[in-house]
């Protein structure tokens, strides 16, 4: 599993569902100003913690587009019962994550981005492998080990590019969300946008 590859493509997909859902956008740069400040250029890790509105909007995008959707290909190395099904040894077992995220029984309106559901119906589902119905990095002995470097990364990056820009599409138009396929779950379109500055001009000749 490349590991620049999941966490970009993740980034890509976050930044691509905000840019179609413009309420959320504005949200976390509401959530931003509040809590980091439009007075400070750089977003630190312990800021990112109290941002759980962003914390929020990173589930739903490993929710929506798991960076891995097929996970890896596991074989079973002895005979055993799961669920009531028979599993022999020897059988390769490819788990779904990209269906498992979006089951109807689970998650109301699976395929609408609703971060907001991480702070109220499903506010104690993590993405660390305990809660079967939510495991963007796989779950048991063989998840992704680099779990927490990842969300690290994510929350860091996002927080960062979200607090130092406004960002728009070219006509305005809505970011087509179509996957490509492949083992990573990429865009099938490049994402293009524009960038201006959203803090005053002095944070941005500051260090800090
Ligand atoms: C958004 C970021 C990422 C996602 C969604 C992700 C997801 C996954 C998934 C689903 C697996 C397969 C787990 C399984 O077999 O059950 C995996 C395995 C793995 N990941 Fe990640 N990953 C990410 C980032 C990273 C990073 C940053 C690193 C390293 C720094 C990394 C290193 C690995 C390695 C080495 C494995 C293979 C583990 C094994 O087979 O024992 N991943 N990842």
């Amino acid at each position: 599993m490349a590991a620049e590859d999941t966490t970009s493509v993740t980034l890509t997909w976050a930044l691509s569902l905000l840019l179609n859902n413009r309420d959320t956008l504005s949200k976390v740069h509401q959530e931003l100003d509040v809590k980091v400040g439009k007075d400070r250029l750089v977003v630190t890790e312990s800021d990112t913690k109290s941002l759980v509105y962003l914390q929020s909007i990173i589930k739903e995008t490993l929710r929506l587009y798991p960076a891995a959707p097929l996970s890896l290909i596991h074989e079973a190395i002895e005979d055993c019962t799961v669920n009531g099904y028979h599993v022999s040894a020897g059988t390769l077992l490819i788990t779904n994550l990209h269906k498992i995220h979006r089951d109807p029984l689970i998650w109301a309106n699976p395929s609408k981005f609703q971060p907001e559901r991480f702070m109220t119906t499903h506010k104690d589902v993590d993405v660390r492998g305990q809660n079967f119905e939510l495991i963007p990095f796989g779950s048991g002995r063989r998840m992704c080990p680099g779990l927490s470097f990842a969300l690290q990364n994510l929350s860091l990056i996002l927080a960062n590019v979200l607090h130092w820009f406004e960002f728009e599409t070219s006509l305005d138009e809505a970011v087509d969300m179509r996957e490509a396929p492949g083992l990573t779950c990429s865009k099938a379109t490049p994402l293009e946008v524009y960038v201006t500055p959203r803090l005053p001009a002095f944070v941005y000749n500051s260090s800090n």
